[in-house]
């Protein structure tokens, strides 16, 4: 199957698995970006959410707009529709040479980036579409220092990463590459995907190289890793975990890089129960339905800064990460749409981040969701975050609180103990709101 198998850790990767490093842990945000040639076009159909769109639908309606290569390429598809019309079904590669970047300001993006409080920041560095944002091995100049905005850009979101002082991820498309395979579109789950010993030493070069030049805290894999490079041998996925933590010994690496190997596990959309235990996982998703930039979204299409957050609280009180993705316009600007949510969410994290970074799960969730509660637990507090102002009545969570103690923010508020509970009167111009206990224990 091509995507994800839920991985297995064959014994000569054994010797990779590790405690999960605080820094990646407690970050509970981190933001994505997808750019590359799909952002020229910038085209999909909002079809809907990974996960509500039926499968036999989703490829030829895909409303993930980086794939827009497969997409366009499949027989009587809308896309294929608008690729003609538009692009007078020019070949995919002339949106390479079409990509000007002239607005980009990586210091820019990281600024928005930062201001959210986000932890880390993953640029794509390869696409399913093959082409490379710096000058990678092996690509024959079909990358962007060779063409199109002709600069390293995975090197100026390094570079500015650090500068902000955030970590900083690589996204690589493993088990995924339509330039190299030469395949025909995906139309299916389980259509083939490259597997010889040529493209996975071809994409181990690609790692390495990422891993020398950019010294990446996180290495993002996609789908999955090429059958063949999972083999131990001097261009194995086991020899590139292996440098990479040689290099970087508290980075980490995601679960899609086939049957090896992971340090966290991932979700995209879709709340997989499998994968959402514990507390080394994430969750994945555009902040519309698209990771690619897609201009037919619209409000309606697109997480407001209320719901992304409300999603950031459910997932840190379940012990995960949110991944929130950008879509990047050709230019380099930010969506408007896409920048006032992000800038929503750093409204609140500035409010009440201290209820979500470094924190964890606090007892069992909640039964329903009348009234909305999410629970948390920092060193020095547990806290209840609430959706809602006036009167609230916190059911007791498994510790006992010290009611005395209640406070939002920095103001302490009165709180008493009714029956089975305890009653608070919040107050807050910012929603969801958190209220913040100590413990008597
Ligand atoms: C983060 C997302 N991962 C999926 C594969 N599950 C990709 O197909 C998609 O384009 C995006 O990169």
């Amino acid at each position: 199957a091509m995507f994800k198998t839920d991985p297995v850790r064959p014994d000569a990767y054994r010797e990779f698995e590790r405690p999960l490093p605080e820094w990646f842990r407690g970050a509970a945000l981190g933001i994505f970006v997808h750019w590359g040639p799909y952002s020229v076009p910038a085209w999909a159909e909002p079809t809907g959410e990974l996960g509500a769109v039926p499968r036999e639908e989703w490829y030829a309606h895909n409303p993930y707009a980086e794939w827009y290569a497969n997409t366009m390429r499949i027989e009587g598809s809308p896309a294929q529709m608008h690729h003609e019309r538009v692009h007078g079904g020019a070949p995919y590669d002339d949106f390479l040479d079409a990509w000007k970047a002239e607005d980009f300001d990586a210091d820019e993006v990281l600024a928005v980036v930062a201001a959210t409080g986000a932890g880390y920041f993953i640029p794509t560095t390869k696409h399913h579409d093959g082409v490379t944002l710096w000058d990678a091995p092996g690509t024959d100049g079909r990358n962007t220092v060779a063409r199109g905005p002709r600069q390293d850009l995975i090197g100026a979101f390094a570079d500015a990463t650090r500068a902000a002082g955030l970590r900083f991820g690589v996204y690589y498309s493993g088990g995924l590459d339509w330039h190299f395979s030469g395949l025909p579109p995906i139309e299916h789950d389980d259509d083939p995907a490259p597997d010889d010993l040529a493209y996975a030493e071809y994409a181990h070069d690609h790692v390495i190289d990422l891993i020398d030049r950019y010294r990446p805290d996180i290495l993002w894999g996609d789908i999955r890793w090429p059958v063949a490079g999972i083999e131990p041998g001097p261009k194995s996925l086991a020899h590139a975990f292996q440098t990479f933590y040689e290099r970087v010994p508290d980075g980490v690496v995601n679960d899609r890089w086939g049957e090896s190997h992971w340090d966290f596990r991932t979700s995209e959309y879709v709340h997989g129960t499998a994968v959402e235990v514990g507390e080394a996982w994430e969750n994945t998703r555009g902040i519309g339905l698209s990771f690619g930039h897609n201009r037919n979204e619209t409000n309606e299409h697109l997480l407001s800064a209320h719901e992304a957050v409300r999603l950031l609280v459910d997932v840190v009180s379940r012990g995960g990460n949110l991944l929130l993705n950008i879509g990047l316009e050709a230019s380099g600007r930010i969506p408007e749409l896409q920048r006032q949510t992000l800038e929503g969410i750093g409204v609140w994290n500035r409010h009440y981040g201290h209820a979500v970074v470094g924190a964890r799960p606090e007892g069992r969730m909640p039964a329903s969701d009348e009234p909305w509660i999410r629970w948390t637990r920092t060193d020095d507090a547990v806290h209840a975050v609430v959706d809602q102002t006036g009167p609230v009545r916190l059911p007791d969570p498994d510790r006992v609180l010290d009611e005395s103690t209640a406070r939002i923010g920095e103001r302490h508020v009165t709180a008493e103990r009714v029956d089975g509970g305890i009653l608070v009167d919040v107050e807050d111009a910012v929603t969801p709101v958190a209220i913040s206990f100590r413990t008597r224990d």
